[in-house]
């Protein structure tokens, strides 16, 4: 059986992360491939727990350390009992942010340092990385917006953060994007939704299979 691949969305809240996630499941099912879309923190019953302590923390919120450590095990269950049994089983793994928004969050904005997520990241899932990673990127103007439209006042722990720690996010996924080129695609993120996907599929062209006759 050949072996599936893995790819990930990343980029600061609102960007159409979960619109183009979902919309490359669909087009890959229409090409005959097994997809499995799944999501970060999230993904598995244990990771789903950790996602609700992490976006809506009880009491005082928790520290930068603390943070970090649960997002690495959720990424950890999540790895272990979904991602990696589905790429060994010839699926294509496609998810809503991975271990990059960690490097952006936690290790930029957060302040921990990249070595530490990393480390983190090398324990708890064995350093597993996508084969393709897809940034999307869109200005600011363009993704309030579309906030207010999905969320209204509505917000997180980690969505709530000042507008300082989310610049510091969108500048590490760019960051990131030029230090590893092999694996990151910039995309622009403005338009409607079917030119985005069109992008993401131009992206991702030299990997993705041939449409069948
Ligand atoms: N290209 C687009 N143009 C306009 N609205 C969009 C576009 N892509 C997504 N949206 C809408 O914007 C909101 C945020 O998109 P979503 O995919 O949830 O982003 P993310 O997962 O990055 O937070 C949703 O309400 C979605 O329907
Ligand atoms: C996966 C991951 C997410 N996050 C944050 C980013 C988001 O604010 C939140 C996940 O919420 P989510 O609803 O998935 O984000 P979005 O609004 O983009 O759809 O968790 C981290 O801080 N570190 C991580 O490793």
């Amino acid at each position: 059986m050949t072996k599936g691949r893995f790819i990930s969305f990343e980029g600061g809240e609102g960007m159409g992360k979960s619109t183009q996630a979902r919309l490359l499941a669909k087009f890959l099912e229409g090409r005959g491939l097994k997809a499995v879309l799944t999501r970060e923190p999230g993904g598995t019953p244990g990771a789903e727990a950790i996602r609700q302590l992490l976006l809506h923390p009880p009491g005082e919120g928790w520290e930068a350390e603390a943070e970090a450590l649960l997002f690495a095990a959720a990424r950890s269950d999540h790895v272990a009992r979904l991602i990696r049994p589905a790429i060994q089983e010839g699926s294509w793994v496609i998810c809503d942010r991975y271990l990059d928004s960690s490097r952006a969050y936690q290790g930029r904005a957060g302040q921990l340092g990249d070595a530490a997520v990393r480390q983190l990241h090398a324990i708890g899932s064995h350093g597993l990385l996508p084969d393709a990673t897809i940034v999307l990127s869109a200005s600011a103007d363009h993704v309030q917006e579309r906030l207010r439209a999905r969320d209204g006042d509505e917000t997180d722990a980690i969505g709530g953060r000042d507008d300082s720690y989310h610049l510091a996010v969108n500048s590490a996924f760019e960051a990131f994007a030029s230090e590893e080129p092999d694996r990151f695609r910039i995309i622009d993120g403005e338009g409607t939704v079917e030119e985005v996907h069109q992008r993401v599929l131009a992206a991702l062209s030299p990997m993705l299979p041939e449409a069948r006759p």
